[in-house]
């Protein structure tokens, strides 16, 4: 490798974290700037990004370490994050030191702002190639991955031992999960619970046998539990609010039931039309907000997925934790119980309305449904049983409502954290 390889996938890397930390914006939608290059070079950037963002605190502590008063960010262009990607590229990454600290030297050099720094990076990365491994070593990982004001958060809400588990799941790459549509075989995957089939290592899903067949879809394991709590819903109406990208409005599609998908953004709904015609699978699209929209009749079957911090999602999402604060979970919180009053009314007498979200906030969860059913005495929970969950006793919390959390099936790779709750309508 000469001096230059990799500066295009490291220059890449360097934007998508400086979109990321400084313009919160989601990964996923700074991913996109790296498309354009070459495979190995755009693996290599998300690599980067990725690992840098799941070991953020780790590698800010380490800096620290060895940088007492960094170069103040508005001062110092992209040194900061210069230095994030370097340190993780030694210590998490394990690329060779002398294309690490060259790479960063070469970044560095192509910045105006940043070339004053050089040596101080050059100098700071290669004390890290020697000694990093042993502060990281020494490290809370845990505490310092998450923010605090979501570490004290999952404390109260599931004990420490709980929060430390569930922090450490989010250090792993996460496997991919496919759920077939029928009674396939997922070829190179393994049969994990109902309909999902899990590959251990990520790879690009539109390359895989069955894609183009519209055999199975991605959708993480926890995910496909929500559906599956309405029980049989062949040939009957079921009501899916909020439903792009529609992972849950093919479950129920797949199971037979008459799907209305319900959905605010027109742009997701055509994402997820997109993804039931490449399923070959059918649902009635409505393009509204589910606050005002009202079928013509009542359903006996409602599914809400309510937006949400998604913090059950930081596997997959290793940004959240850096991009969201304590008010994003009130304002999601205000939105679910908007949300849950308006789904209650779409429920027939007698009908079941399932409430899901994929966060790990009590506020966005248990507390909704506990708020709703004082505020609604015709609704009632219908607890959940283990063969609601494939025999997983452990995804079903004291009040009978799923709560999955990304440490459990922790040797088979993990899953999502999930929250959902059965209610039944007098
Ligand atoms: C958690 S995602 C849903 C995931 C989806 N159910 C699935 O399984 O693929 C939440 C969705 O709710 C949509 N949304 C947010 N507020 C909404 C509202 N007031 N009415 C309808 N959809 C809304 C968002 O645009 C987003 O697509």
């Amino acid at each position: 490798m000469g001096l230059s390889a990799g500066f295009e996938a490291r220059a890449a890397a360097l934007q998508v974290l400086s979109d990321v930390l400084r313009r919160r914006k989601p990964l996923d939608a700074a991913l996109e700037s790296t498309h354009a290059l070459d495979p190995r070079d755009a693996g290599f950037a998300r690599a980067i990004a990725s690992e840098t963002l799941r070991r953020l605190g780790q590698l800010e502590d380490l800096i620290r370490h060895f940088v007492p008063k960094p170069p103040a960010r508005n001062r110092a262009g992209p040194v900061p994050e210069i230095l994030l990607a370097g340190a993780c590229e030694l210590v998490f990454l394990d690329v060779p030191p002398h294309a690490a600290v060259d790479g960063a030297n070469c970044l560095a050099k192509a910045d105006q702002k940043a070339v004053h720094f050089k040596p101080l990076i050059n100098a700071v990365l290669r004390r890290i190639s020697r000694e990093g491994k042993d502060v990281i070593a020494a490290q809370d990982a845990a505490a310092l991955n998450v923010p605090d004001w979501l570490f004290s958060r999952w404390i109260d809400a599931y004990g420490e031992e709980t929060a430390r588990a569930i922090a450490e799941a989010h250090h792993g790459v996460p496997p991919l999960d496919l759920v077939a549509k029928g009674p396939v075989t997922v070829e190179g995957a393994a049969p994990l619970f109902g309909s999902v089939w899990r590959l251990k290592d990520p790879m690009r899903v539109d390359t895989l046998p069955g894609f183009a067949e519209g055999d199975w879809w991605v959708q993480d394991a926890a995910a496909t539990l929500p559906a599956h709590l309405l029980g049989d819903v062949k040939g009957v109406r079921v009501i899916d609010l909020c439903a792009a990208p529609g992972g849950k409005t093919a479950e129920l599609a797949a199971a037979g039931a008459l799907v209305t998908a319900v959905e605010r953004e027109p742009a997701r709904m055509d994402q997820l039309r997109a993804n039931l015609e490449r399923l070959h699978l059918s649902a009635e699209c409505v393009v509204d907000d589910a606050r005002e929209w009202r079928p013509q009749e009542p359903a006996p079957f409602v599914l809400l997925d309510a937006p949400c911090t998604a913090t059950g999602t930081i596997r997959r999402h290793p940004e959240l934790p850096w991009i969201k604060s304590a008010s994003d979970v009130t304002m999601q919180s205000q939105l679910a119980g908007e949300l849950l009053d308006a789904a209650a009314e779409m429920t027939a007498p007698g009908g079941t309305l399932v409430f899901a979200t994929c966060s790990l906030e009590r506020e966005e969860g248990s507390e909704q449904i506990e708020a709703f059913l004082a505020r609604n005495p015709d609704f009632s929970r219908a607890p959940l049983t283990d063969a609601d969950v494939f025999g997983h006793s452990e995804f079903v919390d004291a009040a009978g409502d799923l709560r999955t959390l990304p440490c459990h099936l922790k040797d088979q790779g993990g899953m999502d954290g999930f929250y959902a709750a059965r209610l039944k309508r007098a």
